[in-house]
């Protein structure tokens, strides 16, 4: 009996219809795309913890190949949407760079405010309805989690204090590349019931409380040394090389998006390691830049000043 190919569509999060690839088998069509790597898949996981064996759950399937579970709708699709883009622009088959299968599972826990990628696969909680809607909803929080599975098979990034946070910087910048109509993170899905705000800014971070500049970075035990508070100043600096700026009196040029992503994924891949730290990260931009652009290029120029900017030297 031969698994199909086809295209499905349905409704997402947010009520809007989008269509993505499904398998037709035995009469019933499964949210199963085979043509990118080994294949996507989404489950539903019945409420079962992040933790449970019982992951991924249930392949989602339909008898008509539409799809009504919009938090399954978005999981799948835009799983799609962050494959093409790293293997569109980087060159990248799926998250292991070797077409590894990505399987999303969705409904995880109860009223889970939370989306992770714990290490085989991503999950995503269905939000209490006031901090978070169903999170799979925003393009940039799916980004946000396979790019974990990215720097997990490259600079393996050690989740805890300086390493920790541009762990999270790394997530929140591709995040941003691939939801490239603005420089917050969550928006789509944070507090469905406050319009215009976001989890967290890389255009101004303190405008959620977190750091701007090395001088103000955490230092205490929370959220494993401050992993998703820290990032803020390296996602400051991406945005200030992309986008450009004055901060703290340091002025940038910005060299746009495009560039700045090539700069940040050559370091991801090629010069940052487990234990990489802030000044670390700072050498790895600059010579990702010095690589791809030359040494006095205006690319290098703006990397340079916008750590500098951020304090970081
Ligand atoms: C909502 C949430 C809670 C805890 C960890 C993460 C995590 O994946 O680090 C998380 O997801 C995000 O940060 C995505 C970008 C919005
Ligand atoms: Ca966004
Ligand atoms: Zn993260």
């Amino acid at each position: 009996w031969n698994a199909a190919e086809a295209t499905g569509s349905g409704t997402g999060v947010l009520g809007d219809t989008k269509t993505f690839e499904t398998t037709y088998s035995g009469g019933t069509y499964y949210l199963w795309g085979q043509s990118r790597g080994e294949g996507i898949k989404t489950h539903h996981a019945k409420n079962a913890s992040y933790t449970s064996p019982k992951l991924p759950g249930t392949l989602i399937s339909s008898t008509t190949n539409t799809f009504t579970d919009g938090a399954a709708v978005d999981a799948h699709a835009y799983a799609e949407k962050v494959y093409d883009y790293y293997k569109l622009v980087h060159g990248r088959n799926s998250y292991d760079g070797n077409g590894a299968a990505i399987v999303s599972s969705v409904h995880v826990g109860r009223s889970w405010n939370n989306a992770a990628w714990i290490g085989t696969q991503m999950v995503y909680g269905d939000g209490d309805g006031m901090t978070f809607r169903p999170l799979s909803g925003d393009l940039d929080v799916v980004a946000h989690e396979l790019t974990h599975a990215v720097t997990d098979t490259t600079a393996d990034l050690i989740y805890q204090n300086e390493s920790g946070a541009l762990n999270e910087s790394m997530s929140d910048i591709f995040a941003a590349m691939v939801d490239s109509d603005n420089w917050l993170i969550g928006e789509d899905v944070y507090t469905p019931n406050i319009p215009g705000d976001a989890l967290r800014s890389m255009s101004d971070p303190a405008a959620y409380g977190d750091p701007d500049h090395y001088s103000k970075r955490y230092t205490g035990n929370e959220d494993n040394g401050g992993v998703h508070i820290n990032s803020g100043i390296n996602n400051k600096a991406c945005y200030l090389i992309a986008q450009g700026g004055t901060h703290y009196g340091v002025t940038v040029t910005g060299i746009g998006r495009d560039k700045t992503a090539k700069i940040y994924y050559r370091a991801l891949t090629v010069y940052l390691h487990p234990s990489s730290t802030f000044a670390d990260m700072r050498q790895a931009a600059v010579q990702a830049a010095t690589d791809l652009y030359g040494a006095s290029s205006p690319e290098v120029q703006a990397v340079k000043n916008a750590y500098t900017a951020v304090g970081v030297n």
